[in-house]
C-alpha cells in the first residue's frame, strides 16, 4: 500500500491552533499516512527538507488581525525560494485555522492559504462535508459546526486555554487529515 507523507506546517502563539494541528495529524495517521508536525516559527533545515519530500502540506495558523499570524506570514514568504523553481508543484495542500470569534474573519486566512498553495502550483483539498449547526435540529457539536468549505475552521474562547478547543472542531480537523491522506493515496503515482 502506498504510504502518503503529509507535513503540517503550522503556527500557534498560545497553543490552541496546535491542538488542531495534532488533530489533523491523528486523522491522517489513522488512515495510514506518515505525518510530520512542523512549527514554522522554529523551522529547521531538516524540517524544510521534510516539507520538500512530502506528498501533501497542510497550512495551519490562528487568525490574527483577520489573517494568518505574522509568524506564518514570515514562513510563507520564506517559501518563495521553493516558489522560484516550482519545487512544490503538484503536491496536495489543505488548511485550518482557529480564532476567538465564531467568524473572526477566518475565511480570509483560509483564502490566503489557498492562494499560497496556488502560487506554488499545489492542488487544494477542501473539507468535503456539508456545514453543521444550521437547522433547528442541529447542534454545536456537529462536524463542521462553523460551516466552512475551504478547510477546517475552529473557534476557541479568548479567555480559555488549549484544553477548551471545541470537541467538534477537533473532530473536524481529524476529518480533514483523513480526507487529505485518502486523497494523497488516490493521487499517488503508480509504482
Ligand atoms: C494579535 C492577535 C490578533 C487576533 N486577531 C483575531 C481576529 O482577527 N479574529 C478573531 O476572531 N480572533 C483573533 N484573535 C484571537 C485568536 O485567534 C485566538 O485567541 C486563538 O485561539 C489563538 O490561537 P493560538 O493559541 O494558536 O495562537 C487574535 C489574537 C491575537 C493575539
Amino acid at each position: 500500500m502506498t504510504t502518503p507523507v503529509i507535513s503540517i506546517a503550522f503556527h500557534s502563539g498560545y497553543g490552541h491552533t496546535a491542538v488542531l494541528a495534532e488533530a489533523v495529524r491523528d486523522g491522517a495517521a489513522e488512515v495510514g499516512a506518515t505525518v510530520h508536525l512542523i512549527p514554522v516559527d522554529t523551522i529547521t533545515d531538516e524540517q524544510w527538507s521534510l516539507l520538500d519530500a512530502s506528498d501533501a502540506i497542510v497550512f495551519g495558523s490562528p487568525t490574527y488581525m483577520g489573517t494568518a499570524s505574522g509568524a506564518f506570514h514570515t514562513f510563507a514568504e520564506a517559501t518563495s525560494k521553493r516558489w522560484f523553481n516550482l519545487d512544490w508543484k503538484d503536491k496536495l495542500a489543505a488548511g485550518f485555522t482557529n480564532s476567538g470569534s465564531k467568524s473572526g474573519d477566518k475565511l480570509n486566512t483560509l483564502q490566503f492559504f489557498t492562494i499560497l498553495a496556488a502560487q506554488h502550483g499545489m492542488h487544494w483539498v477542501n473539507l468535503g462535508i456539508h456545514p453543521g449547526w444550521n437547522s433547528s435540529d442541529a447542534s454545536e457539536n456537529d462536524l463542521n459546526r462553523l460551516g466552512f468549505f475551504l478547510g477546517a475552521a475552529a473557534q476557541t474562547n479568548v479567555d480559555e486555554g488549549p484544553d477548551a478547543v471545541h470537541k467538534a472542531d477537533i473532530a473536524t480537523a481529524e476529518h480533514l487529515g483523513r480526507r487529505l491522506a485518502e486523497t494523497a493515496k488516490r493521487f499517488a503515482p503508480a509504482a
